[in-house]
């Protein structure tokens, strides 16, 4: 008995005993977990805090898409529960779902039966029009962040790319991946995220009746143009009902876009297909927009509750000061309606009991899932750092995102009809065994596969990490063909074809669609595209549990809340230097003073957006922006991630003695065999070419000059490119 007890706590986090790995994601582990006591099971995503801490984009991602999926509660997305710390690491405690992913299921049976296409997409709806009605765009969506329940229910996840819009404001960062993306996003203009939706949702109604992409090429740059023109070729076995919703959602002018309300009055969205399926879909439940809350504002300053106050924060609507001032006095405020939402959903957790439910009852329809309250027994407050806010204290004016401890979410009425079987409970104990058994046969298969593994991790070392961080480098992946005083180090790597597509994180049709009716996905004749991803999620992190290098869960006894704990590490994180530049300063100390300045941006887009983005920032900065592309040509495959270079490539006087910065960011995109030459770019590009047809990587040179001469405008502006980017 206290063998068992004692193995229970070693492969436990909270009242969860750990399972079997479910997938592998740019953060961390994703594991099956058991409730102790009623063995209700839930989804654990591990994330290593090293990475929040040196990643500060990843840190903000994170925070916002805990905060957004506490905001979001409805049956076609996935919710998280709580979140749970030790150390080392964060663990965050989701809505199991055990069906997989949408884009598994569609590449394993290919173009859909309308019927179930229709299935697919009305959930994909109803939960998309759940978010917006939050003033929520999802911004990543595709098949492969939709999972499917053992149902086949559909459950919006990953909202890591999520933003808040706020009534006729536009969004900026171009995101997402570009398959997926819309003309406008692509473009670099200022976008209406819901719009953005839209299109990702019709570029997934196209795949789902397909089983192909609409917008392909294996070139970005040209993959980016046939997205920006729109035109796609339109199968004719596609219902002509289907064909006029899949044109009108995929309409390149996002005024002229069919929205989400006329998408679900379009006769093929209503159409009485013959698949009983369909009848499962409530599509017609009343949904209450923002705007049509209104809440009475809190008493005064005191009344403000610090954990829901962060959370606000974290969702970047304003200065501190801002938005308390609207959670006193604004009766229709953004930040008084989602702090209303978010205290409502809180009550409701601290009045109900957590996962107190059968394992039969854990369904659509059974218990509402809970978010729970932290609890104070549970949460030590020794572990939180000195960092952590008086937010009752109206001088502070940090407008950084502050991330809450525990805020909880919003309780809807289940929209969709409950048609499940019901298995019978298993025991506790017999859940127990049965968990503690899969436990250990799991960590016996993989030791056995510890030596392949670390050969993948290896192999895979390049993959697209996804993330944002500022450092000062202390090697450079990529090589300098000027003899540029640049960081030193590996030199560029031209990546196998495999490689590039992990990066690019979406589907490839690697044929022509036009021409041929299966394509092939990596050798793999039966399947109908190709799924860039699943490279990226073989790749394993030795920091996580249960890999060789050790378990996190082993000796630490994890809390509930992890905010504080980062945020003392973020104080500490770096930034550009502010000392002044010495462009009159012998060569030696110019040298030096340029080395102190560069830095390694990891972007937490898709990297082929990411020059989209720059040329938007330069722009907003007023510096002049040249973009220039070159192959290759090491084969060094030490590049560990895909990060974008940044540094001071010259210090010259102006006329005026100002100095003037030329500024030089490098990464390693997408191969290029060649650019057509009525390609519309606005920037001076200055195209290298190979004529090798074997797929290589491109390193792309963008120069940034800065004449005005203010080395803070330029610090500002590599601050702003790893927020944006
Ligand atoms: N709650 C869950 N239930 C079941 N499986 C899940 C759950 N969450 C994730 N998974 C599986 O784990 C995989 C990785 O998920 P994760 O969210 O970590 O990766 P990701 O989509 O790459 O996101 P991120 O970029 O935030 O790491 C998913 O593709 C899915 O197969």
């Amino acid at each position: 008995m206290n063998q068992i007890r004692r193995i229970m706590e070693i492969h436990s986090v909270g009242p969860f005993i750990i399972g079997k790995t479910l997938g592998q994601g740019t953060t961390g582990k994703v594991k099956l977990g058991f409730h102790k006591d009623t063995g209700f099971k839930v989804g654990i995503k591990i994330i290593n805090k090293e990475l929040l801490t040196t990643k500060p984009s990843m840190r903000r991602k994170i925070e916002r898409e805990i905060v957004l999926m506490k905001l979001i509660d409805h049956p076609n997305a996935m919710k998280m529960y709580e979140v749970y710390e030790t150390s080392k690491y964060l663990f965050l405690i989701l809505e199991y779902v055990e069906g997989g992913e949408l884009f598994d299921y569609l590449v394993e049976k290919g173009g859909l039966e309308s019927g179930e296409a229709l299935y697919f997409f009305q959930q994909i709806i109803i939960g998309l029009e759940h978010c917006h009605s939050r003033n929520i765009c999802h911004r990543d969506l595709k098949p492969e962040n939709l999972l499917l329940s053992g149902d086949k229910r559909i459950k919006i996840a990953d909202f890591g790319m999520g933003s808040i819009v706020r009534k006729d404001a536009l969004l900026h960062t171009s995101c997402g991946s570009p398959h997926y993306a819309s003309p406008e996003v692509v473009s670099g203009i200022d976008y209406d995220g819901q719009k953005a939706d839209v299109w990702s949702c019709g570029v997934i109604l196209y795949a789902l009746l397909t089983g192909k992409l609409p917008f392909d090429d294996e070139n970005i740059r040209r993959l980016l143009a046939k997205v920006k023109n729109g035109s796609f070729s339109m199968p004719p076995y596609i219902h002509k009902d289907a064909q006029d919703l899949l044109t009108k959602m995929l309409t390149v002018d996002p005024s002229k876009r069919i929205s989400i309300k006329e998408i679900k009055q379009h006769s093929w969205f209503n159409s009485n297909i013959n698949n009983s399926l369909l009848n499962k879909v409530n599509t017609s439940a009343p949904v209450t927009m923002l705007e049509d809350m209104s809440f009475e504002p809190l008493s005064d300053l005191s009344a403000i509750d610090d954990e829901l106050f962060r959370s606000l924060m974290a969702l970047g609507l304003g200065t501190i000061d801002d938005v308390k001032k609207s959670l006193v006095t604004n009766q229709k405020s953004l930040p008084l309606t989602y702090y209303k939402l978010l205290e409502e959903r809180k009550k409701y957790d601290t009045d109900n009991n957590k996962y107190g439910v059968k394992p039969n009852l854990q369904k659509e329809g059974g218990r509402r899932n809970s978010f729970s309250n932290i609890s104070n027994k549970i949460f030590n407050k020794n572990e939180a750092q000195p960092i952590q806010q008086n937010y009752n204290n109206n001088s502070q004016h940090n407008q950084q995102p502050l991330l809450p401890q525990q805020t909880l979410s919003p309780i809807q009425p289940d929209v969709n009809n409950n048609n499940i079987h019901s298995p019978s409970r298993p025991t506790s104990e017999g859940l127990l065994k049965q968990a503690l058994q899969q436990h250990h046969q799991q960590q016996h298969q993989q030791h056995q596969h510890q030596h392949q593994q670390q050969q993948q991790q290896q192999h895979l070392q390049n993959s697209d990490q996804a993330n944002v961080t500022i450092s000062t480098p202390n090697s450079n992946p990529l090589s300098h063909s000027s003899g540029i005083p640049g960081p030193s180090g590996p030199s560029p790597s031209v990546k196998s074809e495999q490689q590039q597509y992990q990066r690019r994180g979406s589907m490839t049709a690697t044929t022509n669609p036009a021409t041929s009716p299966t394509l092939t996905h990596r050798g793999r004749t039966s399947s109908p595209i190709d799924i860039t991803s699943k490279f990226r999620k073989l790749k394993l992190d030795s920091n996580t549990p249960n890999s060789p290098q050790g378990s996190p869960i082993i000796g630490s006894s994890p809390k509930k809340s992890f905010f504080s704990f980062f945020f003392s590490k973020n104080s500490q994180q770096q930034s550009p230097s502010n000392q002044s530049p010495p462009p009159n300063q012998p060569p030696n100390q110019q040298q030096q003073y340029q080395q102190q300045n560069q830095y390694i941006i990891e972007s937490k887009i898709d990297i082929n957006l990411i020059y989209v983005n720059l040329e938007k920032i330069a722009r907003k900065f007023g510096f002049e922006y040249k973009y220039s592309e070159s192959p290759n040509t090491s084969n060094n495959n030490n590049n560990s991630s895909n990060p974008l270079i940044c540094f001071i490539k010259s210090i010259t006087n102006n006329s005026d003695g100002t100095p003037q910065f030329e500024c030089q960011i490098e990464f390693v995109s997408t191969k290029i065999n060649h650019i057509p030459s009525n390609y519309n770019t606005t920037t001076t590009t200055t195209t290298t070419t190979t004529n090798n047809i074997t797929p290589s990587d491109e390193t792309t040179r963008i120069h940034i000059i800065h004449k005005s001469g203010s080395l803070q405008k330029f610090n500002s502006f590599i601050q702003y490119i790893g927020k944006s980017v």
